[in-house]
């Protein structure tokens, strides 16, 4: 599977689910559902500050659908975007590891009740502390187009992403999910940060895809996987917020780039409108068609299937029910 020293963690989690294992679905997409406003350029991170009793209803709801890892409301919290919004760096750093604590009171709490209901089977889940792109920060949908402008480079991502990152993993996570990345100068600020700073827990890093092929700067993932291969520091690779219809093809250029295990969290297919800040509607799967393609998805390959954005805890039910029939 490609496993390194380190990843025992999240290898053994595997191996519990049987060969695949189960993550959440759209995480603002189900606070949105609750009625959560997040039409803001802190997006999700904005209910850490008003609804963080929200954050951890949803992650027992993915948890009641199945979910083996539950991915943490830190996908556009930051210390920039804290600041301007007028909050102290003491306060900025406090949300950050609130976003970690919620999710593990989260587990902890579904993981103390499901012992006492006979019948129930569920792996203790993992809480991956999420880590969205400099794009996601920026507000202006550039996680989908990975174009940052000729004023970013390499320094200024590693600042970007430094403190963020020190402050997640004091927080105690289990592991470090870097999502929606998409340029391989992000993915090499990511990696050269894992090894400056010695991190000792799992981490992943994803990207998004908007043409099915390549990553969203257009880049190879070839070129992109050059990079992320020759680090132990990670160790799973994988998509998030691409369309579903990209995911089968994809998985298999993974695998012919590298060995490390892939890890796959579509969104539903819909399509961001950076500027109007509203999903479009496009050709999307209902649960019943990521029902059909989990176990195909897995079978070639896949080791943790889940969804992003306008997937829910029903996606996560089909997807969960669905492996775990055809192991
Ligand atoms: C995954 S996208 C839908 C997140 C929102 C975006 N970064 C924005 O703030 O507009
Ligand atoms: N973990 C984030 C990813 C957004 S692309 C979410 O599910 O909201
Ligand atoms: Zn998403």
């Amino acid at each position: 599977m490609g496993f390194e020293k380190g990843a025992s963690l999240l290898e053994d989690l595997i191996e519990k689910a049987g060969g695949c294992a189960v993550m959440d679905g759209g995480f603002a997409t189900q606070l949105e559902s609750h009625g959560a406003f997040i039409n803001d350029p802190l997006w999700s991170a904005l209910c850490l500050i008003k609804d963080p009793h929200l954050i951890k209803q949803v992650h027992l709801e993915y948890l009641e659908a199945g979910a083996d890892i539950l991915v943490t409301s830190s996908y556009q919290a930051t210390i920039p975007g804290f600041l301007s919004r007028g909050l102290s760096l003491e306060e900025g750093e406090s949300l950050l590891k609130k976003s970690v604590k919620l999710a593990v009171e989260a587990r902890d709490k579904f993981w103390d009740g499901v012992g006492c209901v006979p019948g129930n089977s569920y792996n203790r889940a993992l809480v991956a502390a999420s880590i969205g792109s400099y794009g996601a920060y920026l507000a202006d949908g550039s996680e989908y187009s990975g174009c940052y402008g000729p004023g970013v480079n390499l320094d200024k991502l590693k600042d970007f992403h430094r403190r963020r990152l020190q402050v997640i993993v004091e927080a105690g996570p289990d592991l470090l999910a870097f999502e929606t990345i998409p340029n391989k100068l992000e993915a090499q600020a990511c990696v050269e940060l894992l090894e400056e700073e010695n991190i000792q827990i799992p981490s992943w890093i994803c990207f998004g895809s908007v043409d099915g092929e390549n990553a969203p700067s257009g880049e190879s993932f070839k070129e992109c996987f050059e990079i992320l291969n020759k680090s132990k520091k990670v160790n799973a690779v994988g998509i998030n917020c691409a369309s579903p219809h990209f995911i089968e093809s994809l998985v298999c250029k993974f695998k012919e780039l590298t060995t490390k295990a892939i890890v796959v969290y579509p969104n539903s297919g819909a399509i961001w409108d950076g500027r109007a800040k509203k999903w479009l509607p496009s050709m999307c799967f209902g649960d019943e068609e990521f029902e059909l393609f989990a176990p195909r998805w897995r079978n070639q390959g896949a080791k943790v299937i889940g969804g992003c954005c306008r997937t829910t805890p029903s996606t996560i039910r089909a997807i969960s029910k669905a492996l775990k029939e055809t192991t």
